[in-house]
């Protein structure tokens, strides 16, 4: 099967201070891996060790079993693409224009134009995300919410192999989380794309990917299924607050209900699964 990305031994950061110490981690092709952790774990710091954008110190990225800095950029950027929170620093373009930017891997040359393929793959990438109405409005007059579709439409129209996602659902209500998360889920059971997405929402991670990784002061503190993750001796120990986790009632997979005014005691982690339905009267 092979891995799509391997992590190996990387310590990276910035100025002089590390953030990432030995971070080993693989990820399979065709697999969804979610990133969690605490804030300032390094979740952000590793998915820019993974595009290149940070050059690690020590250890090594490999895409596709092929050192990252071995790739030229804009190989690279055919097979991988990365979507932030934001679009960045880009004023004057409307929605499909922007989204037209993810074409440029793809032209032959700094001068080329578009060809009608890439004018279908823009066109479907809006769709795909549901801003197919609002292809012609400026980018900037967009809601945070429909910005944020604006960033994934622009990677999905790169046609990447391996998509990079940090907080895709960050600024979407309920519906919208549902449906950005079974597109992305859709395109890799139909096409095979290899997800790894920084999210905080651990029930999205559990309901979504097939594996979890749990970062803590910028290593690795647990990692595998949802199930062997999402436990509340682990989930007290890495984020220091005590939760419970229950089963999802009909798809089985842990979710966890937070526990508020309930000081971290040493009982807190160690609440069945079966506790909480009793404690709220259910
Ligand atoms: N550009 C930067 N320059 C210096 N330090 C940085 C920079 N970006 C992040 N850091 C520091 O690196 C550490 C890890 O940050 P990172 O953004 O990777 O964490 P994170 O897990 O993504 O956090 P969050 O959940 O809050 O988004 C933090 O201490 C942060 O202050």
């Amino acid at each position: 099967m092979g891995f799509a990305l391997e992590v190996r031994g990387v310590r990276v950061g910035y100025a002089a201070d590390p953030v990432l110490d030995g971070v080993t981690l693989e990820v399979h092709r065709g697999e969804w891996l979610a990133v969690a952790g605490p804030n300032g774990s390094g979740k952000t710091t590793l998915l820019r060790a993974l595009t290149g954008f940070l050059e690690p110190w020590g250890g090594a990225v490999y895409l596709e079993g092929t050192a990252l800095s071995a790739w030229r950029p804009s190989q690279r950027a055919r097979r991988m693409a990365v979507a932030g929170v934001e679009p960045g620093p880009v004023t004057g373009l409307t929605v499909a224009e922007y989204v037209a930017l993810g074409r440029t891997p793809h032209l032959q040359g700094m001068w080329s134009w578009e060809g009608p393929r890439d004018r279908e793959v823009v066109a479907r990438a809006l769709a795909w995300v549901g801003l197919d109405p609002l292809a012609d409005r400026p980018l900037e007059t967009l809601s945070a919410g429909q910005r944020q579709k604006a960033v994934l439409a622009r990677a999905l129209a790169q046609e990447p192999v391996v998509l990079l996602l940090d907080e895709p659902t960050s600024h979407l209500d309920l519906r919208h989380q549902v449906e950005i998360m079974d597109l992305l889920d859709g395109l890799r059971r139909g096409l095979g794309l290899t997800l790894v997405a920084v999210l905080h929402d651990l029930n999205l991670a559990a309901l979504y990917c097939q594996r979890l990784v749990l970062l803590q002061d910028g290593r690795v503190a647990a990692a595998g299924e949802p199930a062997q993750v999402i436990r509340a001796d682990v989930l007290r120990r890495v984020y220091g607050c005590p939760v419970l986790v229950v089963p999802h009632p009909r798809l089985g997979v842990p979710q966890v209900a937070l526990l508020p005014g309930v000081p971290p005691g040493p009982e807190a982690g160690s609440c069945r699964a079966d506790e909480p339905a009793a404690a709220a009267g259910a």
